[in-house]
């Protein structure tokens, strides 16, 4: 079967292990950060039934719950929706991952929700590189996952800047956090899985317009876009697995899988490092490296990158 294009999200793999029982009672509790009598006059629309595919249908400018007002949506993914709000009790703007209403997208946020307050536990000087989750709740069946506000992926300001490469002094600082961060998973025995340019995100959404840039396919550019801090965060915990589980076979977007990983030999903290690979050579070139959709092909592009696979791997392949 053809694989799905790039842009589109890949869809979810099988979930390892279902949410403990105190989580699914906690997920029922609607609005567990309470309505103070402040916000208790910003209400909450009237309810309607959800689309078609379990997402929340909403309105810009209405309250998610009396605490937060929805400003605009930032991303879709397959879980749910990711809606800028206004937290009031705050005064800032978050980020709201707005789960769609069916069981599995609900139990696999549990368990979202779990890797993210594992990661923040354990991230005492906050330099951990992962975004961080500041509040969650259930809103009407919906799994709700609040985050602090972040930037636009390296992907989407690729596409924005018609995939004209970072300057490699810059990948090389995206690298170096990149590497810090999935270091500090693989302590906690975390594996991401699904690192991929989409998945890491600017802290900043500013930006410095350079004069053009001559560019081999496309030609001149009349200018080009450069972010003003290369802070990044990674974010999307929905596919982190930890160590000790057991694994489902197929893990990673296309483009970001390992070779272990395609020839079902099993994978571990190593996958991850292949797609850091992968994500660098991206954002140095403006390209992904491994433009496939196929198994095969991936595996004779791979060879043509980096040699024979090696031997060992080969005949233990399926
Ligand atoms: N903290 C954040 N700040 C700003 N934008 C965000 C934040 N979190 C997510 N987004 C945006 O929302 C999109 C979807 O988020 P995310 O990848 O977590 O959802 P998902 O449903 O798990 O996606 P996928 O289908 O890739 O697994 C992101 O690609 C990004 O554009």
């Amino acid at each position: 079967m053809m694989e799905q294009e790039r842009t589109t999200k890949r869809r979810r793999l099988a979930w390892d292990v279902a949410p403990s029982e105190a989580e699914a009672q906690r997920a029922l509790v609607v609005g567990h950060e309470g309505a103070t009598a402040a916000a208790a006059k910003h209400v909450s629309p009237p309810r309607r039934d959800d689309d078609r595919e379990g997402h929340y249908v909403f309105n810009l400018g209405e309250n998610l719950t009396p605490r937060y007002k929805i400003l605009s949506k930032m991303g879709e993914g397959t879980f749910g929706r990711v809606l800028e709000c206004w937290d009031r009790q705050t005064q800032e703007r978050v980020a709201i991952k707005v789960v769609r209403s069916i069981r599995k997208y609900r139990d696999a946020a549990m368990i979202e929700i779990d890797v993210l307050q594992h990661l923040a536990k354990n991230d005492k000087g906050g330099s951990s590189h992962c975004v961080q989750i500041r509040n969650w709740f259930d809103y009407r069946n919906h799994i709700c996952i609040v985050f602090e506000k972040l930037g636009p992926s390296l992907f989407d300001f690729l596409k924005r800047n018609k995939y004209c490469p970072f300057p490699v002094d810059l990948v090389r600082e995206f690298g170096r956090q990149l590497l810090e961060s999935v270091a500090y998973m693989h302590d906690l025995r975390l594996i991401h899985t699904d690192l991929k340019p989409e998945n890491i995100l600017l802290v900043s959404s500013e930006f410095i317009k350079l004069p053009g840039y001559k560019r081999s396919s496309s030609g001149e550019m009349p200018f080009r876009c450069l972010p003003k801090s290369s802070a990044i965060k990674l974010i999307d915990f929905g596919s982190t697995a930890f160590d000790n589980q057991n694994h489902s076979s197929i893990v990673s977007t296309r483009h970001y899988r390992a070779p272990e990983v395609i020839l079902g030999l099993g994978w571990s903290y190593p996958c991850d490092m292949w797609s850091v690979g992968c994500i660098l050579v991206e954002l140095c070139t403006g390209e992904a490296l491994f433009q496939t959709h196929e198994n095969l092909e991936h595996l004779a592009m791979m060879e043509r990158a980096l040699g024979p696979l090696p031997e060992h791997m080969i005949r233990r392949a399926r």
